[in-house]
């Protein structure tokens, strides 16, 4: 496995990679890296000969100083890991050569409307760091395939639209979300739990599964559903944060023309923002 951390390296090796003919499959994180980015690691294996994972905590994506600061960092036994998975390269940037002018007169991608609502709105300025960067990624390593998690919804509908709108000829895997045994979907974020947070962490999927039986079953109220929903996700001993029930196809407000809904949580325990998220099929008209 290389570590490649500079640019004109990494175009090097890209350009011998085409002429090569081999197919790349690039894996973006930001580190950290548990059994969730092994899965996507995993899943570029099997479709490309050459997998590339990037790790670069974007500064750009961050809209809380502090968030940015404390995110862990932990780039060695992320490539020793990643050594195990006998992945090809890391692509390991230092922030300076991403944004050599700083991210403040970057050039940047904005995807209307999904980068403003949902968790675009509770993170101002999230998602056109994230379309961003991935979109330089995408230049950078010119992959034929990028693999993401399902556990970022919104992040990856956003990319498909991007992908779509600029006529990149990437195909973008989406992959399930990996869970702890209890049901919490792994996220580097759970470091930040203390050992008691941490057992009361699944009643975020908990309350999730518990909303997607009700929607499953009958044309609910979406509105109940979800102040039941905060409520129980209170009383278990988080903060709900955002919880929505929309269309999974589109983001928006659930028609009658939807087919799919799917459910979005977000709340707080201690100093972490918890997310996660279920796609429910409508057997009913709903709206
Ligand atoms: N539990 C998981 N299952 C599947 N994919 C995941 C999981 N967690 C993260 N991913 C995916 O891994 C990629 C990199 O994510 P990232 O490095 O931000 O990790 P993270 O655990 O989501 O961290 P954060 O706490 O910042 O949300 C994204 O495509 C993300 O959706
Ligand atoms: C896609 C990504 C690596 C871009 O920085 C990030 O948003 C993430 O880890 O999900
Ligand atoms: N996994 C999403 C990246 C972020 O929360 O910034």
């Amino acid at each position: 496995m290389l570590i490649i951390e500079t640019l004109p390296l990494l175009r090097q090796h890209i350009r011998r990679l085409h002429q090569e003919g081999k197919r790349i499959a690039l894996v973006p994180t930001m580190g950290n890296l548990h059994d969730g980015h092994m899965k996507l690691v995993d899943e570029a294996k099997t479709r490309a000969d050459v997998v590339v994972v990037s790790i670069f905590v974007n500064p750009m994506q961050f809209d809380r100083p502090d968030d940015l600061v404390r995110y862990p960092r932990t780039l060695q036994d992320d490539c020793e890991k990643l050594n195990k998975r006998k992945v090809d390269f890391v692509f390991a940037p230092a922030p300076a050569d991403i944004y050599p002018q700083g991210t403040e007169g970057q050039t940047y991608v904005d995807v209307p409307g999904l980068s403003t609502m949902l968790e675009g709105a509770s993170r101002p300025g999230h998602f056109r760091g994230v379309s961003t960067i991935v979109s330089k990624l995408f230049n950078l390593v010119q992959p034929d395939i990028a693999c993401f998690g399902e556990k970022d919804y919104q992040q990856l509908q956003l990319i498909r639209k991007m992908v779509a709108d600029m006529g990149y000829d990437i195909e973008i895997v989406g992959v399930p979300t990996v869970r702890a045994k209890d049901g919490l979907a792994l996220s580097s974020r759970n470091g930040y739990l203390t050992a008691d947070e941490r057992k009361i962490a699944p009643a975020l999927s908990k309350v999730m599964n518990d909303i997607a039986e009700k929607l499953q079953a009958s044309a609910s109220d979406e509105e109940e559903l979800i102040a039941i929903a905060a409520q129980e996700i209170n009383d278990a001993g988080l903060r709900a944060d955002d919880i929505q029930i929309r269309d999974a196809d589109t983001l928006e407000a659930l028609s009658a023309k939807s087919q799919r809904a799917v459910i979005l949580m977000a709340a707080w325990l201690g100093q972490a923002r918890l997310i996660d998220n279920k796609v429910v099929e409508l057997a009913h008209q709903a709206g």
